[in-house]
């Protein structure tokens, strides 16, 4: 019998694309809700408890109802593509390259926590960094973002497309998160390997997909951007789903294009470093809904399919 997968919220931004990603495959059975019943309590518990990988597309508490229908049924795994469970040791962290032994982890894990579309670059960026000693664990660390309007689910995108809402947002680029306490810090902190959350000035711009992270640093005595560039090419090497963009490369360019992966489920990454050597951007691009979201939740489908 094929693999049963339910995406629940099937029918939301990050669901469609799982969807989409899934639509050509024949090696597993897609369950499924129509979307006048998406918010069916009942169909949902019966599709999650017949499903073998349940995929959550849903806000966190809905997430966290989904997780408590399931409550004693041990052989449903879940994947949660939401904020409720990332920081939960009891859940694997989907970020398969974060780490040599992440990609087992992920593969015989019961509950798999999907990681954030802005954590994912800028934990790429800063956790070989900080394993190889070359970012202190109290520096402290600023990260700067703009996501695709996607990134705020359907809601965000009626917002920016249809010019008819009474709440119709018309900046071509804004920034929010400006509580300083945007849901996305304790991963940061946590898979950063950082002393303290870090200072995140998130913002979007009118485009449907994509992403740019960076981490701006002042660098310690007696490092350089260019170890910093080999510890990533290092940590990175012998995959390809995240490339470190050569430092001749990476110093030639005049401009990043926040949309320039769109629609893929890679990621790049940038080391920039100042003439004196004493200061780097890092810098991640990939798409909110690539790699940040339906790309990795169909990549961690893979890997717990494959055990
Ligand atoms: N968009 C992105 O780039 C990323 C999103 N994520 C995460 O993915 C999850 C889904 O986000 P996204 O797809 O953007 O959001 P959307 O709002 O686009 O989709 C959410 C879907 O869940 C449904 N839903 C909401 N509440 C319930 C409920 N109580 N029971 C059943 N279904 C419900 C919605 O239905 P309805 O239409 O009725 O509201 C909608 O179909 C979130 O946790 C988000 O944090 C993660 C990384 C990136
Ligand atoms: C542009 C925008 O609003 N982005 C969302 C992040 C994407 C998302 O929904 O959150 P996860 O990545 O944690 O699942 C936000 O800042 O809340």
């Amino acid at each position: 019998m094929k693999p049963r997968i339910f995406i629940d919220g099937e029918h939301g931004t990050t669901g469609l694309q799982i969807r989409a990603r899934m639509a050509e495959r024949t090696d597993v059975e897609l369950l499924s809700i129509p979307e006048a019943e998406r918010r069916n309590a009942a169909m949902r518990e019966d599709r999650l408890n017949e499903a073998d990988i349940a995929i959550l597309c849903l806000p966190d508490d809905a997430s966290r109802e989904a997780v408590a229908f399931l409550a004693g049924n041990a052989s449903t795994r879940i994947i949660d593509t939401s904020t409720a469970h990332r920081v939960d040791p009891a859940w694997a962290y989907g970020f398969a390259e974060m780490d040599g032994a992440q990609r087992a982890r992920i593969a015989g894990a019961r509950l798999v926590a999907n990681p954030g579309c802005y954590p994912t670059g800028a934990i790429a960026l800063l956790r070989p960094l900080r394993q190889g000693g070359l970012v202190a664990a109290d520096h402290p660390v600023t990260v700067n973002a703009v996501s695709g309007y996607s990134g705020g689910g359907k809601q965000m995108i009626a917002q920016m497309e249809d010019a008819t809402r009474e709440d119709h947002i018309v900046a071509p680029h804004f920034l929010y998160g400006l509580d300083l306490a945007h849901k996305h810090l304790p991963e940061m902190r946590t898979f950063g390997l950082l002393d303290r959350e870090p200072i995140f000035a998130p913002s979007v711009g009118r485009f449907a997909q994509g992403m740019i992270v960076q981490v701006p640093l002042h660098l310690r005595d007696g490092v350089t951007p260019e170890q910093l560039e080999t510890a990533l090419a290092d940590h990175y090497a012998g995959q390809d789903i995240v490339t470190v963009v050569p430092g001749a490369e990476a110093q030639a360019l005049k401009r990043i294009d926040p949309t320039e992966l769109a629609g893929q489920d890679t990621m790049k990454l940038f080391v920039f470093g100042s003439k004196d050597g004493r200061r780097a951007n890092l810098v991640a691009l990939l798409d909110n809904l690539g790699k940040g979201a339906s790309g990795a939740a169909v990549q961690n489908m893979d890997l717990m399919l494959r055990g």
